[in-house]
């Protein structure tokens, strides 16, 4: 009904919020657009699923994300796809995994931090009621 939009409304404000200001920090640019897979022909042979913060703010106007634990399996691919496809001990390889996991800490102290428990435990009832 009207007041589960309300809260869904709200989840995706918090969640374009967070993911605007991950995009916007430096550290994790190579994280805003898809690998391009013209530079790099290997990636899709090596990552099932790609991901990406822009790819990110796509789904949640399209109300792909009903919980913040929904948004997280999307989200945890950037950082894991990062370690997979980038596992050498080169300091290229060595320097992305070291962003992807700010980018994996980051995510997880902002929501610790910001979202209110009570309020996901609202938005995994209505998920579970769907
Ligand atoms: C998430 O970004 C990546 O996994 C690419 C892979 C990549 C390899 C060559 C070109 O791009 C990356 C970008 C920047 N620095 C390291 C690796």
């Amino acid at each position: 009904e009207e007041q589960e939009e309300d809260v869904l409304r709200e989840l995706r404000l918090f969640l374009r919020n967070l993911t605007e200001r991950l995009m916007v920090d430096r550290r994790f640019k190579a994280f805003t657009k898809p690998v391009d897979i013209e530079e790099v022909p290997d990636y899709l042979m090596v990552i099932q699923k790609p991901m990406d913060l822009s790819t990110l703010l796509y789904n949640i106007d399209e109300h792909k994300y009903v919980t913040v634990d929904e948004f997280l399996s999307d989200a945890d691919l950037i950082w894991q796809n990062a370690l997979e496809y980038n596992p050498d001990r080169d300091p290229a390889d060595r320097h992305i995994r070291h962003r992807a996991c700010a980018l994996k800490d980051t995510m997880r102290v902002i929501i610790r931090d910001e979202l209110d428990k009570d309020f996901q435990r609202i938005c995994e009832e209505i998920r579970e009621s769907r």
